[in-house]
């Protein structure tokens, strides 16, 4: 290990335990974040420092996590941070995790699509799920990587090859998705962005991404075309963002954002808090594609339940439909290269 770091303002008399901010009856939680000094790692890393339920926080990265590491370490919250850099610590960073989030490989530039960081990324996204299998095969892991629609099927099949494979604890991270659909619904029907729900459902790619605002709370009366733009909009907001960063990356801060809500609902659900419900892409019997995207019943073993797609509009059954056959070919993809 190259540093490890303690923070030195965790004691129980610190002001944020005393405030009762930091539950001192939670359990002791590991959290890793592999791509911890990137775009998405370094905020990420910041927010998962601010969560009263980790206790130790590993950021790994093949280059510069010690400053990012030594930077968060000294914010006053529960968790001991440790940075580690390179492959050789890999395994330390891994081992005792209970949740391992991944935000590691490269980002769209304008004109790609997710599909084009294929190459790069699932070579990446392999060998750390063979790191994973071996030194934390009881996490939670949590894949950020792009694209999410076929990196969740290599990681399944890396797992399955290990030995390791439990489908109740691998989850593609479509937060994003969610968070975007509900900022948007907002927006056009004029209701408190606190207060909206909207389940996004499918995969995490173009078309493959299907928010279902006909489930939307609060309900406004929305035409069809309203609709049919926030749709648009929902799907396509990923392009919004790396075309506004015109070659300098894509979604890191809003996507730190919603990986933080979704890790944060995988260790309440890993104690035991009830009712906890993401949507996230996990390995699914609820249409006849092998992974699909829908919400979520999180609990103590990672996935308590999957739950249904509920009632659907045309407009979306329609749209069902037609994501399918991409989101087929994108699962099939990432399960044939990780057999290579
Ligand atoms: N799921 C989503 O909703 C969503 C949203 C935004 C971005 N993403 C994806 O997240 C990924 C990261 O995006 P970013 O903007 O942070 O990119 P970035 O280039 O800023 O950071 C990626 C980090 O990964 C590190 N890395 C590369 N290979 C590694 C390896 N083998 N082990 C550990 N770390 C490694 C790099 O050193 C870098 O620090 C991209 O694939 C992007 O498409 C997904
Ligand atoms: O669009 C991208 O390439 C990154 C991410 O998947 C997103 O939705 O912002």
């Amino acid at each position: 290990m190259l540093r490890s770091i303690k923070s030195l303002t965790t004691s129980p008399s610190s002001h944020i335990l005393r405030r009762g901010y930091a539950s001192e009856a939670a359990p002791d939680r590991k959290v890793a974040v592999l791509g911890a000094a990137g775009g998405i790692g370094q905020p990420l890393a910041l927010l998962m420092k601010l969560n009263p339920l980790v206790s130790s926080l590993a950021l790994y990265d093949i280059a510069n996590t010690p400053g990012v590491a030594a930077d968060v370490s000294h914010i006053n919250t529960r968790s001991e941070v440790s940075g580690y850099s390179g492959e050789a610590e890999l395994g330390k960073a891994l081992e005792g995790a209970d949740v391992v989030i991944i935000p590691a490989g490269v980002p769209r530039k304008p004109g790609m699509t997710r599909d084009d960081l294929f190459n790069i990324n699932a070579g990446i996204v392999k060998g750390l799920c063979q790191a994973i299998a071996k030194y934390c095969p009881q996490a939670l892991v949590n894949m950020i990587s792009n694209p999410v629609n076929s990196t969740v099927p290599i990681a399944a099949e890396v797992f399955k090859k290990a030995g390791t494979y439990d489908p109740k604890r691998l989850f593609g991270v479509t937060t994003l998705d969610v968070v975007r659909a509900k900022t948007f619904y907002a927006g056009k029907a004029k209701v408190p962005v606190a207060e909206v729900n909207v389940p996004v459902v499918g995969g995490h790619a173009g078309i493959t991404i299907l928010p279902l605002f006909s489930q939307a709370t609060p309900k406004a009366n929305l035409s069809d075309a309203e609709i049919t733009a926030l749709t648009k909009r929902t799907q396509d907001g990923g392009t919004e963002v790396v075309e506004a960063k015109a070659g300098k990356g894509s979604a890191t801060l809003s996507m730190a954002y919603a990986g933080a809500i979704f890790a944060d609902a995988c260790l309440k659900g890993l104690n035991g808090a009830p009712d906890v419900v993401e949507c996230s892409y996990v390995q699914s019997t609820i249409t006849e594609l092998p992974f699909f995207a829908s919400k979520v019943r999180l609990g103590k073993n990672g996935v308590e339940e999957v739950l249904g797609l509920g009632p659907l509009s045309d407009y979306e059954k329609e749209g069902l439909e037609k994501l399918k056959p991409q989101l087929q070919s994108s699962i099939e993809k990432g399960i044939k290269f990780a057999n290579q």
